[in-house]
């Protein structure tokens, strides 16, 4: 993403500003006129990069600081809060509640900045968290539309309304309402109409929208290439209808994604995802912190639970206790990678690891999809195996085994051979790792067997042997782990992660 360029300048004016044990005026002045350079480039706010660097100033009087403060750990800090409070809205968004009847949320925004493929987005986001969610396409304006929604739901299974013949956006947004409430369902998306330079007439049926359906909350969707434009875009939406919460996306492609952010940001409307990409899993949450750290190269260490737990991969005491003991088997393996394969693109989740998306250069994780591609195929061969054999793999590797194997998935069988040498890989790994863990040299990530297994998966995604090696040894070298916790502490984190996931990781 073209914002990983932006955290890169900040971060590398912050390391320079670092290698100065005892940074003075001078050196601080310098970090902070690359840091002001990397966001004026970024398209932020004149004003705001001036009150960034005023409030740094003024948060670290260096003149002030007696001998025996790490001034550079002070410096840092000042930075990562003032990144964080140009982000953050200071503002709630409307929060979503399960279980007191259907919760209504109307996306706006103006055409073609990606509502319609948002609202799949975000309707899917839901589903994947168990919720029963469905989507109403009254966007009338455009044709297509609702064969664009059609398609981006049939292919998550989620249930939507529409209408070819039906003419009118509030009729249409009412009937799939009211459908589907009786039908209680948690969550009910609305997308509606977008228009260039009609605002006038799109203000119009908003509001009519709005009245009609009542929903819980109404979502402005945004097109972050507008920069620093989107303060007044965002300010204009507001003044009509009560936005609750701002989405914005194209945050995979555009230089001014960092402009767009802080502006919203300055309306005081609350930013809940972003989108970085047109696929249906391309769409993250969004804090402010837990952004920023990730923006720096520090990892996001909250949201990597949250997508361990949306996975379904956190509830599984046995497996973590098989693995801290060094078993794992293709059962096991196939377990793990239908877990992975739900958190979404590797490349994603392998940023939100403290530490490691510093040591990855852009894209190195491999295609998201070609990563989930290759998940796919294993996962077939897997399911033409018996229950013998997946509980014990070695049995498989017999000639007349591995070609029934590769007949009854449709694959070759030097593909089955192929995924029967990772599983070797991964197995080998995990058992180091759960026997270091025993000794007690793990601090508890000896449970985090999916981890070699990201390793491993990211390898046939496209990783260079190189960076497998490295990953390998990050996940078995405790010196290496504090090495890369740098910025945040990874074992620390990982610990509090692996006991959140009941593994009975060591704090
Ligand atoms: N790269 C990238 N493309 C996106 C993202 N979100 C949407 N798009 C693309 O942007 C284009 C426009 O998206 P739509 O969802 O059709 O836009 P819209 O706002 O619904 O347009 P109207 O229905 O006419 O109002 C499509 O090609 C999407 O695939 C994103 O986060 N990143």
């Amino acid at each position: 993403m073209v914002l990983n360029e932006l955290g890169g300048k900040i971060s590398a004016a912050i390391k320079r500003m670092s290698a100065n044990t005892v940074p003075d005026e001078t050196v601080l002045k310098q970090m902070l006129s690359e840091i002001a350079r990397a966001l004026l480039e970024a398209d932020v706010n004149v004003r705001a990069v001036q009150q960034l660097r005023g409030n740094v100033l003024a948060a670290v009087d260096l003149s002030a600081l007696g001998a025996g403060v790490n001034k550079v750990k002070l410096i840092q800090k000042a930075v990562f809060d003032e990144l964080c409070r140009m982000l953050d809205a200071g503002q709630k968004p409307v929060a979503l509640k399960r279980g007191h009847g259907s919760n209504v949320v109307m996306f706006v925004g103006l055409q073609g900045n990606g509502k319609t493929t948002t609202c799949a987005k975000y309707a899917y986001h839901y589903s994947r968290k168990g919720w029963k969610t469905c989507l109403v396409c009254a966007d009338t304006f455009r044709a297509g539309a609702f064969d664009q929604l059609k398609q981006n739901a049939t292919k998550a299974k989620i249930p939507f309304y529409g209408s070819y013949t039906e003419t009118d956006p509030v009729a249409i947004a009412t009937a799939g309402v009211d459908r589907f409430r009786a039908e209680r369902y948690d969550l009910i998306v609305v997308d509606t109409s977008g228009r260039h330079k009609q605002e006038v007439a799109l203000f119009d049926e908003m509001e009519q929208m709005a009245a009609a359906v009542e929903p819980t909350d109404i979502v402005f969707v945004m097109d972050s290439s507008i920069g620093q434009a989107a303060h007044d875009q965002a300010a204009a939406f507001r003044s009509r209808v009560a936005v609750g919460s701002v989405i914005i996306t194209k945050l995979d492609g555009h230089a001014k994604g960092g402009g767009a952010l802080s502006a919203v940001a300055a309306t005081r409307s609350p930013i809940t995802f972003i989108g970085t990409g047109e696929h249906i899993d391309e769409f993250e949450p969004f804090a402010a912190e837990r952004f920023v750290g990730r923006l720096l190269g520090m990892g996001d260490v909250s949201g990597l639970m949250s997508t361990i737990q949306d996975a379904g991969l956190a509830n599984n005491p046995d497996m973590v206790k098989r693995l801290t003991g060094g078993v794992f088997t293709l059962r096991d393996m196939n377990e793990q990678f239908e877990g992975i394969a739900r958190m979404g693109p590797l490349d994603k989740v392998m940023g939100m690891i403290p530490g490691l998306s510093q040591m990855l250069p852009e894209g190195a994780a491999g295609n998201g999809s070609e990563g989930a591609k290759r998940i796919q195929v294993f996962g077939y061969m897997m399911d033409a195996m018996t229950d013998e054999e997946l509980d014990n793999p070695k049995i498989v590797w017999c000639q007349s085994r591995i070609r029934r194997v590769a007949r009854g998935s449709g694959r070759h069988p030097a593909e089955v051979e192929g995924l029967l040498t990772e599983y070797k890989r991964f197995a080998k790994m995990v058992q180091s790792v759960g026997s270091m863990s025993k000794k007690g040299g793990m601090g508890g990530l000896g449970g985090l067997g999916g981890m070699g297994g990201m390793g491993g998966l990211g390898g046939a995604g496209g990783m260079s042997p190189a960076m497998q090696a490295k990953m390998a040894q990050a996940a078995m070298d405790p010196a290496m782990l504090r090495q890369l916790g740098g910025a945040g502490n990874m074992q620390e984190a990982l610990s509090a992660m692996m006991q959140q996931m009941g593994g009975g990781g060591r704090k």
